[in-house]
């Protein structure tokens, strides 16, 4: 047991970096970029700030004796560097709003024109703020109208960032989508313009845009859909922004131990998979349970299966008291109930043995369905791994973006959250939450939740720390759907899984 401490205490070095805020710290990136940039694969760990947390970090900046116009200066030019490695000299038309995001692009604008790159500035009207207009007056150039400004290869969105109240009129969303169209390379300062910068949402139409340059620190709207859907590439600029009181961070790809050299399968972890009728889906998640680094899994269904992997035990358990038998064994890790449960009394009995039997919990699918929005019968520190059908059920309406969502409905049922979908928010009981976003489509097909599931049972049984199984099992689950590649299905995803686990392994 002394290594599973051991290497526990490793790991939560993890969780407490993410407690101090991981922000986007100056780490240096491939030689193309400087650094100062976290582009898509090293922004791991990356705090995301709300709207109102971003505003509180500057504050805190101008209340340290930086103006707000340096800032605006720092920020143009970080946002400046990056366009001018990704798109060199190329004819550039920025487009800037009334409010600072408009001001950020008139110091764009006047940074790529130094360094030789022929820009044009749009605006859609007077700037209204103190900074905005200081950077507008440092621009030498005229300034167009957005309506009937020409296209240019490259379109700079500086219109609006977190300040955007509303969609954005119909006429100005059109034009911006036009001239994104008729761009090769677009780029969108902070947000893209028309993106509701907590929720997530889309406001207005919102163009794709190749890449789109994150100020200071990611927001809800980089990682959350459908706004997240809007920009191809997502790079943090570092503008100095501390990030200290995040409450909600990019997932991390975790740090994985191989099992200490006297390991043995029961100190590694016995996964019970309370499995029911539909056969399918309990083997598939008894089969990614013992590929995700479980030292030992047993199946219990009420039928035998001849289609289990060798490495599973099958245990036939007819009913729930067979279950319940069958639990009481202390050298169970980890249990997890619900793929292929069904939705019968005998299933609900099933779901009571397995939710009573006092072992390490994860609950999915039917087990949720079944748990008839009473998610406060669960043991603290279960698992549940909702999608939006079963989180509505379970927890009904609860305000606020997907994020806040998950962290209320961790608080009530006391435990870890893994509220599913191509953003996929893990939250605890205690307040702490990764964001995974990026994963491949591909993992919309069958029987990908009941492997994802498996994963969380074997991690859990590993860890013994629900918030780290959660947080590894989601990432170990997109890693080998991007190492299984297109059109795969769920029973191929499992045999990606071992080398998703080694990437990781230390
Ligand atoms: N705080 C700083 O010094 C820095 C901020 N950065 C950049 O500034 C923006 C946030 O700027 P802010 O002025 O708060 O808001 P916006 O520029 O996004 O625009 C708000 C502006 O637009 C008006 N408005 C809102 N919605 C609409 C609409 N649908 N149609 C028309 N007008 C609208 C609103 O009244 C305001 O006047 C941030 O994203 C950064 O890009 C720097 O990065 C760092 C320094
Ligand atoms: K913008």
């Amino acid at each position: 047991m002394g290594c599973r401490r051991r290497s526990l205490r490793r790991r939560h070095r993890g969780c407490r970096q993410w407690a101090d805020g991981g922000c986007c710290r100056r780490r240096s990136l491939s030689p193309a970029r400087s650094a100062g940039y976290q582009g898509n694969s090293a922004l791991s760990g990356a705090a995301i700030l709300t709207a109102e947390e971003m505003r509180a970090a500057e504050q805190a900046i101008f209340d340290s004796g930086v103006a707000p116009y340096a800032l605006m200066e720092t920020a143009g030019a970080a946002a400046a560097d990056v366009i001018w490695r990704a798109g060199g000299v190329r004819d550039t038309l920025v487009l800037c709003g009334p409010g600072n995001n408009g001001g950020d692009g008139f110091v764009i604008a006047r940074l790529l024109k130094a360094r030789g790159v022929p820009v044009r500035v749009a605006a859609t009207g007077e700037s209204k703020t103190d900074s905005s207009q200081k950077a507008r007056r440092a621009w030498a150039g005229p300034v167009e109208n957005i309506a009937d400004a020409a296209p240019a290869t490259q379109i700079v969105d500086a219109l609006f960032g977190i300040g955007l109240a509303r969609g954005l009129d119909g006429a100005l969303a059109q034009r911006l989508g036009e001239l994104v169209d008729a761009a090769e390379r677009s780029y969108a300062i902070d947000v893209p313009s028309g993106v509701d910068t907590d929720g997530g949402v889309l406001l207005s139409p919102v163009p794709r845009f190749d890449l789109c340059i994150a100020l200071g620190a990611l927001k809800p709207a980089h990682v959350l859909q459908p706004a997240a859907g809007t920009f191809a590439r997502l790079i943090c600029a570092d503008i100095g922004i501390g990030a200290n009181d995040a409450k909600a961070f990019l997932l991390t790809p975790p740090d994985l131990a191989e099992p200490a050299p006297d390991a043995h399968k029961y100190t590694r972890g016995l996964v019970d998979i309370v499995a029911g009728t539909m056969a399918g889906a309990g083997i598939l998640a008894a089969t990614a349970a013992a590929h995700a680094g479980a030292g030992c899994v047993r199946h219990l269904a009420p039928e035998p299966t001849s289609r289990l992997p060798n490495a599973v035990i099958m245990v036939t358990a007819p009913d729930a008291g067979a279950v319940t038998k069958a639990l009481q064994d202390e050298r169970i890790a980890s249990v997890l109930v619900g793929p292929g449960l069904g939705r019968s009394d005998e299933a609900r009995k099933r779901l009571s043995a397995a939710v009573t039997a006092g072992h390490p919990l994860v609950v999915d699918a039917d087990g949720i369905t079944l748990l008839e929005a009473a998610p406060d019968m669960l043991p603290v520190g279960t698992i549940i791994t909702p999608h939006e059908g079963e989180f509505s059920r379970l927890f009904g309406e609860i305000t606020g973006n997907k994020i806040d969502r998950a962290r209320e409905a961790a608080r009530r049922m006391g435990g870890v959250v893994v509220y599913k979908g191509p953003d996929t928010a893990i939250a605890s009981a205690d307040g702490r939450i990764a964001v995974w976003h990026g994963g491949s489509p591909w993992l919309s097909t069958a029987g990908t939740g009941d492997v994802l599931a498996g994963i969380c049972a074997a991690r859990l049984a590993v860890t013994g720390d629900p918030f780290l199984a959660a947080c590894e099992a989601v990432w170990l689950h997109g890693e080998a759907a991007r190492r299984a590649g297109a059109a795969f299905i769920a029973d191929d995803l499992i045999a990606h899984i071992p080398a998703a686990v080694a990437a990781r392994t230390q």
